[in-house]
Formats: C-alpha cells, sequence, structure tokens
C-alpha cells in the first residue's frame, strides 16, 4: 500500500478505502499528496474518529441499519473500520457477518451501496474471468479469496448475487480475527443464475436473470475460474463458502490435492463441531469414543461434521468399521439406510443396515430415532426450525448424564433450539452450542455461558495460517492440529462453563490456530517459502488497523 500511496494523489486518496484516513491524514501528508484544502483544518487521531464513528453507529436503531453504516465506513476507510471493530469485535460480529448478513443478503437488490471491493462473476460472460480479477484486484497482492456462488446462503437456499454479501462478511471476520491484511484479500461471487423464483421476478434483481447453470457446463466454468485464479493469484489460499449441496464436496474432492483450498461449511464446521465436543467433553470428563452420535441434516455442514469426528476416533484407535458404528444420520427420510435410492456420496459409508434394528419402517423422524439410539450427542444442521423438541431433548437427558446438543443451522430463524430452551428442559444438563451467537442463560442460580458453534471460530486461524505459511496444500494432520488447538481452551471447571472460547477472544485465539496451523505446514514441509519460526512469522504477518 505504501508504493500506491507514493503514485496516488488528491481526492484518488480520498476515494480510495484502503489508502484513505480522512481526517486522520497529517499536514504534511496533506502536503505531500496534493490534499491541502480538501478537509477540514483539525487533524484527528484514528481514536477520535473511532469514536464518533461508534456514537453514529449506535445512532442506528435496526441491526440493517447498523450493517449498512459499517459497510459505508468500510468503502470509506478500512483501516478505520477495522480499528473500531477490534474495539467492538462480540458487538459487531453478529452484524457484519451472521445473522444480520442474512437480512442484507435478502434485501440486496433494495439496499445495495457500492460493493466492498467484490468481484462479480458471471457464467454467461467466462471470457471475462481473468479481466474481472484484475480489475478488482487493482494491483494489489491477492493472497485469500473467498469464492461462493450462493446456492446454499447458511440454510437459506439460493440467493443469487445477493450471496456475494456472506464472502464479504467472511472477510471481514478474517481480518478482524486474524489480521489478514484486508489488501490482500478478494470476495468473489459466482454468478451462475439462480433457481430462487422471488428473486428472477423482482424488478430489481441485480444478477442473471435465469436459472441456474448446472451440470458439465457449470463445472467447466468452475474450472476456468479456479485456473485464472491460481494464474494471476499463485500463492493464493481459495475458500469455498456456500455452494449447494451437490457441488460443495465435488469441488473440494477435485481440487483439494492441486493447490491450498479449503471448503468452510464441510470442513471449518467439521473442525468447530469436533472442538466444541472436545470442549463439552472436558467438561463432563468423558471420552470421544464412548459417544454415539445422531446428525440432524445430513448435508454439506453435516457430513463435514461426521467425517471430521470419524477420521478423530479412528485416530483415537478405533478401526473404520468400529469407528463408523457410534454414528446415525437423520435426514428427510428420517434414520438413512443403505437401500435407499437418494443416498448421496457422502452420505452412503454411514448408512445403516435395516437388520440392526427390531422396527427399522418405524424410525421415520428424529423423536423415533433418539428413542431408539439413546444419542449422547445431537447435531443439528437441517435448516429445520424448533426440531429439536422439548419431548426429543427430554428423551435424551433421560439416558445421558451430560447430552452434548449443537443446534447450528443459521441464521436465527432456522435454529433447531434455543440455548436458553436446552437449558431448561434439560435440568442445566445439556451442553449447548448454536451457530449464531447467544445471550448468557441464567437457571436456578447458575449463568450458563453458550458456545458459538461457529466456523468463524476457526476459519480465520487456519487460513491465516496457511497463507502466512505459503501452505502448498491443506491435510488432515494441520486440520487436527488446528482443532486440538481451539479444543483445549476451554476453562472446564467453572460452573455453567462454555464448551468453546467466547468471541470476545477471537484474536488471541486465532492466532494460537494461526501458529499452530503454520507449524503444522512447515513439519510436513509443505510451504512454499522458507520459514524458520513459525510464531514469529505470524507475528510479522499480522496486520495492525492503525495509521
Ligand atoms: N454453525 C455453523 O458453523 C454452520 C456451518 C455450516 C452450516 N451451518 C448451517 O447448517 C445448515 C445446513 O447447511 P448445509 O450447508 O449443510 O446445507 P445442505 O443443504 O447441504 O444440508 C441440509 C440438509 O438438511 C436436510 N434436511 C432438510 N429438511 C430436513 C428435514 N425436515 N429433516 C431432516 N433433514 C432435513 C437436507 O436434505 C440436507 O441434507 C444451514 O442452516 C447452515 O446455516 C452452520
Ligand atoms: O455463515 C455462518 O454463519 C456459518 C456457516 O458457514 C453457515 O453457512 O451457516
Ligand atoms: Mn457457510
Amino acid at each position: 500500500m505504501e508504493e500506491l500511496l507514493m503514485h496516488t494523489k488528491g481526492y484518488e486518496v480520498l476515494r480510495n478505502p484502503f489508502l484513505n484516513k480522512g481526517t486522520g491524514f497529517t499536514l504534511s501528508e496533506r502536503t505531500a499528496l496534493g490534499l491541502t484544502g480538501t478537509l477540514p483544518s483539525q487533524v484527528q487521531t484514528i481514536d477520535e474518529q473511532a469514536e464518533q464513528a461508534y456514537q453514529q453507529f449506535q445512532s442506528k436503531t435496526t441491526p440493517l441499519e447498523k450493517r449498512i453504516f459499517l459497510m459505508t465506513l468500510f468503502n470509506e476507510n478500512i483501516t478505520l473500520f477495522y480499528h473500531l471493530m477490534a474495539q467492538h469485535v462480540t458487538e459487531f460480529m453478529p452484524i457484519v457477518y451472521d445473522p444480520v448478513v442474512a437480512d442484507s443478503i435478502e434485501q440486496y437488490n433494495e439496499i445495495f451501496t457500492n460493493p466492498q471491493n467484490a468481484t462479480f462473476l458471471s457464467v454467461d460472460r467466462p471470457e471475462d474471468i481473468k479481466e474481472s480479477l484484475m480489475n478488482a484486484a487493482d494491483g494489489r497482492d491477492i493472497k485469500l479469496v473467498v469464492v461462493t456462488d450462493a446456492e446454499g446462503i447458511l440454510g437459506m437456499g439460493d440467493w443469487g448475487v445477493n450471496g456475494v454479501d456472506i464472502a464479504v462478511g467472511k472477510l471481514m471476520v478474517y481480518t478482524a480475527a486474524s489480521g489478514i491484511d484486508p489488501a490482500n484479500v478478494l470476495p468473489i461471487s459466482i454468478d451462475a443464475g439462480t433457481n430462487n423464483q422471488t428473486l428472477l421476478a423482482n424488478k430489481r434483481y441485480l444478477g442473471n436473470k435465469h436459472v441456474r447453470i448446472a451440470g458439465d457446463a457449470y463445472l467447466e466454468f468452475i474450472d476456468q475460474f479456479v485456473t485464472a485464479e491460481q494464474e494471476l493469484f499463485p500463492e493464493s489460499l481459495l475458500h469455498w463458502e456456500d455452494f449447494g449441496r451437490a457441488n460443495a464436496q465435488v469441488i473440494l474432492d477435485k481440487y483439494k490435492n492441486k493447490s491450498a483450498t479449503f471448503n468452510d461449511d464441510i470442513q471449518g464446521t467439521g473442525m468447530i463441531v469436533l472442538a466444541g465436543v472436545f470442549g463439552a467433553l472436558n467438561i463432563s470428563k468423558e471420552r470421544l469414543i464412548d459417544q454415539t452420535f445422531v446428525t440432524f441434516g445430513a448435508g454439506t455442514a453435516g457430513m463435514g461434521i461426521v467425517n471430521q469426528i470419524f477420521t478423530e476416533l479412528q485416530e483415537a484407535g478405533l478401526s473404520v468399521e468400529e469407528a463408523k458404528k457410534h454414528f446415525y444420520l437423520v435426514d428427510k427420510q428420517g434414520l438413512l439406510f443403505d437401500d435407499m435410492s437418494d443416498l448421496t456420496v457422502a452420505q452412503k459409508p454411514f448408512a445403516r443396515t435395516r437388520d440392526e434394528f427390531s422396527h427399522a419402517e418405524k424410525l421415520t423422524t428424529l423423536s423415533a430415532v433418539v428413542k431408539e439410539i439413546k444419542p449422547t450427542v445431537l447435531i443439528g444442521t437441517s435448516t429445520q426450525p424448533g426440531t429439536f423438541t422439548e419431548e426429543i431433548v427430554k428423551e435424551m437427558a433421560t439416558h445421558t448424564a451430560r447430552p452434548i446438543i449443537f443446534p447450528l443451522s443459521n441464521p436465527t430463524k432456522l435454529a433447531e433450539a434455543t440455548a436458553e430452551n436446552l437449558i431448561q428442559w434439560t435440568d442445566g444438563k445439556a451442553l449447548v452450542a448454536t451457530g449464531i451467537p447467544a445471550s448468557n442463560v441464567e437457571y436456578k442460580g447458575v449463568t450458563y455461558h453458550i458456545g458459538q458453534g461457529n466456523n468463524a471460530l476457526i476459519y480465520p486461524g487456519l487460513g491465516f495460517g496457511l497463507v502466512v505459511s505459503t501452505a502448498k496444500l491443506l491435510t488432515q494432520k494441520t486440520i487436527s492440529a488446528a482443532i486440538h488447538a481451539l479444543g483445549g481452551l476451554v476453562d472446564s471447571d467453572q460452573a455453567g462453563a462454555a464448551v468453546l472460547p467466547p468471541v470476545s477472544n477471537l484474536t488471541e485465539f486465532s492466532q494460537k490456530i494461526a501458529e499452530v496451523t503454520v507449524q503444522s505446514v512447515l513439519d510436513q514441509d509443505l510451504n512454499r517459502e522458507k520459514i524458520s519460526d513459525a510464531k514469529q512469522a505470524v507475528r510479522d504477518a499480522k496486520w495492525s488497523a492503525n495509521y
């Protein structure tokens, strides 16, 4: 950025959010940059600017207005935006990211503002991919890309071009949490069309007004995108977000052994859930190999979770067959059986056989499955609100001293249960994590802290570590190392302790995860460039939101 600043003058500086300091430019900077007379005479510190901006933020009455204010601030002055976010990370996370990002995606066309330096790639114009990436990068050194095609935005389905805001939000969390330089990142929307009829009928819809292209034509476009991205930014990490169930795993499998790439919904979610389960087991003093898992919603996230825990069980000494026996997958059909014709590739290995049960035909609801299986862990990634009912939760608590229950579907309106209900229905026994932030629950004189079981607690540290280490690939070894770094951070002896560390400590634990990630990459000799000290490398790479 320093170099860019030397070549940019006058209003161009003020209009460039990477360079702009507004009233923070000193008098000598104003002289050197041709800004004399373009700003009022007072020079403000960044803290004075942040205080003023925070007052304005607080004057906004709805969460969406707060978000629009912050996005406008980002468009004007990125350093100030992150300086302010660092001071209010717990308050800003739900505004910049989930759940308010969901409102902004739903109303994207109506509230459209300058789009936070995102890149828009249209499936109708593959010939523009390279030029689009170059225009959006604008000479910056891109080391991290978050890309979405928005077919599966949170649990809300297909949101077409509007989904770009999830890529923007994920990257804002990256910088706030890990300190990756915002000049090194790029949010990308792949506009493959949309099957959302409401959007197609909306005259204001800003994306391609046709149904999604699918099959080979779609995968060919993705391939052209990956090729161009790798050619332009050869050392970058490619993070995939909110792709549809049919494509997410296929894309990951295609590229994971070729370059540094990561699917947040599959891998990030698997990581955070296993870390949360470890946190819960630290509290209950139980072992992973003694748990029985029911996963409700065996889609992208559900199968990412199952596979991560499955791998860990094998690392704990179980055979493949023994480890598989710990999982019961429930989806729309009920318990998944191996004779079903509509299983996904990911579901197949974990489907059960009917002869394991005396009345297999009755296991078509979550309630019937919980009664039959008596799980110790229940995980929700179903997009079906309120489905962890009082009856189901109480049934689970009858058979399990400390039931682990994670309703993870986002945003708020899709959660399988609230933390408050889970604590009340189990008389304080449930060990809970929720996808969106949850307030403390006061119950019978104990304050229960609720961990946020959201991949945002892990992907920033992991991704930053991969970037800092110049990793060629992301391996299961590195994933495991990062999970264990986070899983060991809870204060399990406190009554009402959370299963995951609080978002208020996000920057501290993201740094730890990044350090462990770098060390793991170095240990496997997967770094492109020479690095001698993992911790030092993370410290050196950290960007600070100051002038
Ligand atoms: N907390 C987190 O970190 C996190 C991470 C990823 C996803 N999620 C949430 O998980 C949910 C699912 O996301 P995804 O990417 O896996 O989507 P997905 O579409 O790939 O999977 C959803 C699954 O739920 C199943 N389902 C739908 N209706 C059902 C019903 N009535 N009963 C049982 N199963 C049903 C679908 O068939 C599908 O297999 C979303 O709400 C998303 O926000 C949370
Ligand atoms: O975006 C989130 O809040 C988590 C997750 O990636 C999701 O898709 O729900
Ligand atoms: Mn996601």
